[in-house]
């Protein structure tokens, strides 16, 4: 049987990710895992629009889209990032090649909420025809989080909700998060094993889950299935795989209860 793995890898970590990340990747491939990465790229966009001057601010935690800034988020996303990190996993041996969400139907989208955020998508549809004929030949495409409507007008898309459409579409066993912290950190800040959707929701109630946090978790919590059986947050510095297990925080629609 296939076993695909989706990473999510975080703009926060994607021009740190360690030698060990790439061992961690390389073990999973020998596995015969397919892999898809989708990669953000938040912390580049808004560097360059401040270079550029243009004004940008997040409601409800996704980037306000106008054209300038989607031209912007288009030329960062899938012209600079997507290229780097295709390149840098060429570079480590990977077959890998990159694409926009944009690309083959991939994502399609329509608009989230235009009055609030402009051209930010939501997800409707993910047509895997060719990244999946890509993951058959031993490729992993490596996306940037754009969509496009059935207008064809390009959209941004959050790359938490982006990511969590394509593992929901190729099926995939695992998904990944990969950002810069090793997992969800509880109040006094130790890694968190194992956690439950009902143990996220009153962690983002008492504020221990925050930020950025927030959009990974509910894509994690709305990706788990019969599938997925669970969503992994990891870090980009490093090994995710230790003695064939992932590390990080293993996000689980309930917990197993051990027998005596
Ligand atoms: N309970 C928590 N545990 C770990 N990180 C958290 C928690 N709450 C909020 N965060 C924040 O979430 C950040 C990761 O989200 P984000 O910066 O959006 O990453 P990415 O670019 O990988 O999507 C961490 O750097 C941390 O500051
Ligand atoms: C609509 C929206 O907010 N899009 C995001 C796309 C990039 C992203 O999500 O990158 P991270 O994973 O690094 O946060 C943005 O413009 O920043």
């Amino acid at each position: 049987m296939t076993k695909t793995v989706v990473l999510k890898c975080g703009g926060s970590t994607v021009h740190q990710l360690s030698e060990s990340f790439f061992h961690s990747l390389k073990a999973l491939i020998e596995q015969n895992w397919q892999v898809l990465i989708v990669h953000g790229g938040g912390p580049d966009i808004t560097k360059m629009l401040q270079a550029l001057n243009i004004e940008t601010e997040f409601f409800n935690g996704q980037r306000k889209t106008t054209e300038a800034v989607l031209e912007v988020a288009e030329m960062v996303l899938a012209g600079k990032i997507n290229k780097q990190l295709s390149n840098l996993l060429q570079q480590k041996g990977l077959k890998s090649i990159g694409v926009s969400g944009s690309d083959a139907g991939l994502l399609r989208a329509d608009y989230l909420d235009k009055e609030h955020l402009g051209l930010v998508g939501k997800v409707n549809a993910v047509d895997t025809e060719a990244v999946g004929l890509l993951m058959e030949n031993g490729y992993i495409p490596v996306v940037a989080p754009l969509a496009r409507t059935i207008s064809h007008d390009t959209l941004n898309v959050n790359a938490d909700l982006a990511a969590a459409a394509i593992a929901n579409a190729v099926g995939a066993t695992k998904f990944l998060f990969v950002t810069d912290v090793p997992g969800i950190l509880d109040q006094d800040k130790q890694l968190i094993n194992e956690i439950t959707p009902f143990e996220i929701r009153s962690l983002i109630n008492s504020e221990v889950i925050t930020g950025g946090m927030i959009p990974k978790v509910q894509s994690a919590v709305a990706t788990l299935s019969d599938v997925c059986k669970e969503v992994i947050i990891v870090s980009g510095q490093e090994a995710f795989l230790e003695d064939n297990e992932f590390k990080g925080t293993k996000i689980v629609k309930e917990r197993k209860v051990l027998s005596t």
